[in-house]
């Protein structure tokens, strides 16, 4: 197998985060005028993500992915730069027009996720973000064209950094995905 980068905060190991880190800035690639987001908190749920829609780093197979209450997000410069990059997803990904990077996901639509923001921390120069805690979609990078005789050694890499893999979401999140639907269609007391 061809070497591979999983992604560049994963390859060598990572430090766990600051469970009282108040949260920071984030922001584009641009060397000017570049956008940035301010998060009033520390995020949540903080994965790797194989799926096709998520932002990653150049050359990298997983994006890092969190997720942030939508009410601690701003836009603290050069919100004219951010576009939509797919106007139908459920997630609306507001990316740099300029560089590509991705700023935030937006959920506008009723959805389990809906009131969550999606962010890359790696976009900010400040430590003790929560670390990764597992990795979603991971079947998913071959739809991107990654060979699948590597997937188990994908698979193995992941473990050995502690992070469990899915091709999904974790069974936490899978659960509050049902337990929404279940309370939306009556099968459970909303
Ligand atoms: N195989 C598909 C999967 C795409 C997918 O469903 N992605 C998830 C997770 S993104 C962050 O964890 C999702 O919820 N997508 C909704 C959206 O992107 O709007 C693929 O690879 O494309
Ligand atoms: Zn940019
Ligand atoms: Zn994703």
């Amino acid at each position: 197998m061809a070497p591979f980068s999983l992604h560049p905060t994963l390859d060598n190991g990572f430090a766990k985060g600051d469970p009282s880190f108040p949260g920071g800035t984030l922001h584009c690639l641009c060397s000017q005028n570049p956008v940035e987001i301010t998060l009033s908190s520390n995020v949540l749920h903080n994965h790797a993500c194989g799926c096709s829609k998520c932002w990653k780093p150049k050359g990298a197979l997983f994006s890092l992915v969190a997720v942030v209450p939508r009410p601690n997000l701003s836009v603290t410069a050069n919100e004219d730069k951010l576009i939509v990059v797919d106007e139908t997803a459920a997630i609306l990904r507001f990316a740099c027009k300029e560089c590509g990077t991705h700023l935030y996901g937006r959920i506008e639509k009723e959805h389990p996720f809906y009131g969550l923001d999606f962010v890359h921390t790696e976009l900010s120069d400040q430590k003790g973000w929560q670390e990764p805690q597992f990795a979603a979609f991971v079947s998913s990078i071959i739809e991107g064209g990654f060979d699948p005789a590597g997937i188990d050694e994908v698979r193995t890499k992941l473990k050995g950094l502690g992070l469990e893999t899915y091709d999904s979401l974790s069974p936490g999140l899978m659960d509050a995905i049902a337990t929404w639907t279940a309370k939306k269609n009556g099968k459970l007391p909303a």
